[in-house]
């Protein structure tokens, strides 16, 4: 049986009066790249930051590698978030570091490590987002947005973790560098057999990368699946979305891609 690696059950999480999210379930399987897609203000970052503990929902159990999130305090839970890396949707890097240093901050967190260990650990993740070497000198002001998103990459790979949450990888970036990312992404997952939470509305990237697809509608996982049997759903807005001409257009891209 397939483990899975986050296990979300009865979430909900409300803002004042405002309910984002009600009796919310969803599963990420170990190896799999999950796409998960809504409409604007549907909470897929609210969804993102709850299961990495940023934001504390009002009812309901988040457990990543078995562990319940919201009951870890201190040690325990600090190793837990070693064990996944997230990119978020703009990179999050710190302005006055380099990309090296950006990179080396989680590592700082490594008891007894020495600086040039950190160091040319760094350089590896740099290089294996995809990065010449020269951009490890670069600070972020210097980089194009595809270079920030790989550099963020590189800094949510630092600990060797088990998951990668992407916030919207793609967004932002041209058609050949989200693609050369959504390549990106399966190759990493494949030689470092991780597990992705990876939040887009890019319709090219779930055909290139997503195993399954999660949607959220009406406050929680309104429907799971391949891209397959999400063609087949019965709903207004997932039928707009993966029908829509955009998606006639990724499907036909897909295609071409393929022959
Ligand atoms: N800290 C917060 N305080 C109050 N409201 C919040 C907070 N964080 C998110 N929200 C609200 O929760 C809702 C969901 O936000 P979220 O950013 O998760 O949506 P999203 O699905 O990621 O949207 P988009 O696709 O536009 O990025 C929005 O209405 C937002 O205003």
């Amino acid at each position: 049986m397939t483990e899975n690696v986050i296990e979300v059950r009865g979430i909900k999480n409300q803002f004042g009066r405002h309910v984002v999210h009600e009796n919310l379930d969803l599963d990420l399987r170990r190896g799999e790249i999950l796409g998960v897609v809504g409409g604007s203000g549907t909470g897929k970052s609210v969804l993102l930051r709850t299961i990495v503990g940023l934001n504390r929902p009002v009812a309901g159990t988040v457990r990543v590698l078995g562990q319940d999130v919201s009951k870890l305090a201190g040690p325990a839970r600090e190793a837990l978030e070693r064990r996944w890396g997230v990119l978020f949707q703009n990179g999050a890097l710190f302005s006055s570091l380099n990309v090296r240093e950006n990179v080396e901050v989680p590592l700082r967190a490594v008891p007894d490590l020495p600086p040039e260990t950190r160091s040319a650990l760094a350089e590896l993740k740099v290089s294996m987002a995809g990065l010449p070497w020269i951009a490890n000198d670069k600070y972020p002001s210097d980089l194009s947005g595809g270079m920030k998103k790989r550099a963020g990459l590189a800094r949510a790979l630092a600990l060797d973790p088990e998951i990668v949450f992407l916030d919207e990888p793609t967004a932002g970036l041209d058609p050949i560098g989200a693609d050369a990312f959504d390549r990106l992404i399966l190759e990493l997952r494949d030689s470092l057999n991780l597990s992705v939470f990876m939040v887009t509305h890019d319709l090219d990237t779930l055909h290139t990368c997503c195993d399954r697809i999660a949607v959220l509608a009406e406050k929680r996982v309104l429907t799971t699946g391949t891209m397959a049997e999400m063609l087949e759903v019965d709903h207004p807005w997932v039928h707009e979305y993966f029908h829509g001409p955009r998606a006639r257009a990724a499907t036909a891209s897909d295609r071409e891609g393929k022959e």
